[in-house]
């Protein structure tokens, strides 16, 4: 992705669209696969051909592209009415029923409990949602505030190098504040992960600077038969809260089955097929946790090709570092009977990998921080669902640094 720092900025000052530039960008090779053609199940005319410059919806004109995923592309738009920015997402014209809609109608119809509502501001807002026309469809478009990098970019742009534990707890203060609400309106969120972790504008120039940056160094572009593909900017200029993503998996009620979640951060009764609740986001804030602080990621994908292997392999890396499954938890599927004796001696269809623990695999803090932070995972990666912690007991526990008299998250980074 091209990124962009600051530039010097000039607030539009016309009402109307602005011509965006129709040269000066560099092509890329038609024959190169790019931008959301790089993804596994893509086809174009799922897509909308959006171009930099159009105005949709008679007033949000496109000034740059911010991102894509399986089910859309996501773009910086200038209302001109008001000359204010917001984020334009466009849905694929082939979503039979729109969960992320759903999710937010269902936020916005259910009575909350004034303290929990704090956690809102955490998960992404949408302003509005309407149709567009395509040539191949209609497509669903939400209006949404924009935000900067996700956590994964910011990973990414340190190299690899794991934050400081102050800034990994206030992330976790957010996104267990967000869940304490989300799960309070009875929404399992199903699909946290660093991608879906972004950190909020704190500067209102970011925006304008980015329209800029397309009106005199418009992005590399790739003209492919009907359409243009453009480049994702990243936006850099938050320092804000985090916010919680993309609720387009996300779950209404507190008992579920089924497939869920991305493989890596699977809880164990999703892959045992046992019935699921909110407890799963739980376990993703524990993998999370671990994300934030340490190198090599807890679990990881061990086998692309077989879905049952990877299974196996996932199974016996949480019993290595777990223990064995409790015979409550074995006798809620007969799943369990594959990988583990009545007594939960492994007998898996691969091997058993060397006993491990928290407390030997972390390494990034010491003394009593270290203590705390494998409490915290003791309490978030446990097999029973029901016992490990909710989001707002370990939204209070001492890792995080909470306390009752001042409950809410700090703002922005320290
Ligand atoms: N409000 C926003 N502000 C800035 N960028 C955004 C915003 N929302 C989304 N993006 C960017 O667009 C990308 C795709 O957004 P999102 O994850 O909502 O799409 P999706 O199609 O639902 O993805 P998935 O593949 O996870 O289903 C994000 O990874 C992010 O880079």
């Amino acid at each position: 992705m091209a990124s962009v720092r600051r530039v010097s900025s000039r607030p539009p000052s016309a009402v109307g669209p602005r011509k965006f530039p129709s040269e000066g960008f560099e092509l890329i090779d038609p024959a190169t696969k790019f931008e959301e053609e790089t993804l596994p199940f893509y086809r174009k005319e799922e897509y909308y051909p959006m171009r930099i410059g159009q105005v949709v919806h008679g007033h949000y004109q496109v000034v740059s592209k911010l991102g894509f995923g399986t089910t859309s592309t996501v773009w910086l738009a200038r209302d001109l009415r008001d000359q204010k920015f917001w984020a334009v997402k466009v849905h694929i014209n082939t979503l039979k029923h729109n969960q992320e809609l759903e999710i937010y109608r269902h936020l916005a119809d259910t009575p909350c409990d004034i303290e929990l509502a704090k956690g809102k501001q955490y998960i992404r807002q949408l302003k509005e949602s309407f149709k567009l026309k395509g040539p191949h469809g209609d497509h669903d478009v939400f209006i949404m505030t924009p935000l900067a990098l996700s956590l994964s970019h910011f990973l990414g742009a340190r190299r690899g190098q794991p934050f400081h534990s102050g800034f990994a707890k206030q992330a976790l203060s957010q996104i267990l504040y967000g869940l304490v609400y989300l799960h309070d309106m009875n929404v399992v969120h199903t699909d946290l992960h660093l991608d879906n972790l972004l950190i909020a504008l704190t500067e209102n120039s970011t925006m304008a600077e980015m329209e800029e940056a397309e009106l005199c160094r418009p992005s590399p572009r790739k003209q492919a038969d009907d359409r243009t593909i453009h480049t994702s900017r990243m936006m850099i200029g938050g320092g804000g809260p985090l916010t919680i993503c993309d609720l387009g998996h996300a779950r209404i009620g507190e008992k579920h089955h089924g497939f869920s979640m991305p493989t890596q951060y699977r809880a164990p009764e999703v892959i045992l097929d046992m019935e699921w609740g909110n407890s799963i986001d739980l376990w993703s804030t524990g993998l999370i946790a671990w994300d934030l602080l340490e190198k090599e990621p807890l679990f990881r994908i061990y086998d692309n090709e077989s879905p049952e292997q990877n299974d196996a392999h996932h199974l016996a890396a949480m019993t290595a570092l777990l223990g064995p499954p409790p015979p409550e938890f074995l006798a809620r599927s007969e799943k369990t009977a594959k990988f583990w004796s009545e007594d939960g001696q492994w007998k898996g269809p691969v091997p058993l990998p060397p006993e491990t623990s928290f407390e030997s695999l972390a390494s990034a803090l010491t003394g009593e921080e270290k203590e705390m932070f494998v409490s915290l995972m003791d309490c978030l990666l446990y097999w029973l669902p029901e016992e490990r912690g909710d989001a707002m007991h370990m939204f209070f526990h001492p890792f995080i640094g909470n306390n009752r008299s001042s409950e809410e998250p700090k703002e922005s980074w320290a």
